[in-house]
């Protein structure tokens, strides 16, 4: 199956890499794609030589040529990278932004246009086509829309929508979630290091060790508490390490990090929005 339409990114950095990676894998050529960013050209090089997709500084041009334009800019640069495209910008383009925190309605405003905006939120793993992204429609966007979107996201993993209002969640969740496992996995290989075992090893021991549990979660229809259980044998290893985390109070600490990844993501939209009035 292919897909003729020209998607310009607004952005040129991880998560923009991570969906042009997925997506030139699959349903989109190369050639279907433009790239654009700020200004640093050196970037621009390197995704140009890696997926062989166009790039162009010029970021008008770029967003003139699209039927969907993706906005994949830092939180702090989003009024400034909005406002210098929002005269390019047609109504009859569709916007999809992986923008943290911002509301549809705030994006509309910058614009100043009634434009459809899908909004999405994925995560890194998209660059393996593993993403698990939420889409909300804004309130010009409709089914068709949608269905584009949801075509889009399919070629870099799995696809659920929600009520605009749950994104806050979900960014807590699963857009910032392959951070807090990867911050799992560099206190696992530090303690591999410190108990005595070669860098490798380790490596390989842990990557099968998440990659097994995740699949045990995926394929037993038991509660994880449950599969946690049958790991820890009375008396033993585990339970004399779990033991551990909870003098530490380990699950209260990852309650807290997602409650605050999760206000951080309205903090962004808030900000915005007060930003976005006091310029009106
Ligand atoms: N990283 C992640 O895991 C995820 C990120 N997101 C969202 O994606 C967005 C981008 O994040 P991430 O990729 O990590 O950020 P990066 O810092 O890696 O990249 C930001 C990009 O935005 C470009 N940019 C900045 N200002 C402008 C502008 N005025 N016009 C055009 N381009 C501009 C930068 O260009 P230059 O280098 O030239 O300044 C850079 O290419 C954020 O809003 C974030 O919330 C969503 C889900 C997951
Ligand atoms: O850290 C961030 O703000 C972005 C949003 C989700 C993942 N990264």
């Amino acid at each position: 199956m292919t897909n003729t339409k020209t998607i310009t990114f607004i952005g040129a950095g991880s998560m923009a890499e991570a969906l042009i990676s997925g997506m030139t894998k699959t349903l989109y050529k190369p050639e279907q794609i433009i790239v654009t960013n700020r200004s640093n050209k050196e970037r621009l090089e390197y995704i140009q030589n890696t997926y062989h997709v166009r790039v162009e500084a010029d970021k008008e041009k770029a967003v003139k040529e699209a039927d969907i334009i993706i906005l994949a800019m830092k939180p702090k640069d989003v009024a400034e990278g909005i406002t210098s495209i929002a005269q390019a910008i047609d109504k009859h383009q569709l916007i999809i932004s992986v923008l943290a925190g911002v509301s549809t309605e705030t994006i509309i405003s910058l614009i100043g246009k009634n434009v459809p905006i899908v909004r999405a939120m994925p995560n890194t793993s998209a660059a393996i086509g593993q993403s698990a992204t939420a889409l909300a429609l804004g309130r010009y966007a409709n089914d068709k829309h949608l269905a584009i979107a949801k075509e889009l996201f399919r070629t870099v993993g799995a696809v659920t929508v929600v009520p605009e209002e749950d994104l806050h969640a979900v960014t807590a969740l699963s857009g910032s979630g392959p951070a807090y496992i990867y911050y799992m996995v560099e206190a696992m290989e530090k303690a591999a290091e410190e108990i005595g075992l070669e860098q490798s090893v380790a490596k390989d021991l842990i990557l099968q060790t998440i990659i097994g549990a995740a699949e045990m979660l995926k394929s037993s229809k038991k509660h994880p508490s449950v599969l946690r259980k049958e790991v820890t044998s009375p008396g033993g290893t585990t339970e004399a390490g779990i033991k551990v985390l909870e003098d530490y109070r380990y699950q209260e600490a990852v309650i807290s990090c997602i409650k605050r990844a999760a206000k951080r993501s309205a903090e962004l939209g808030q900000s915005l929005l007060q930003l976005v009035k006091t310029h009106r």
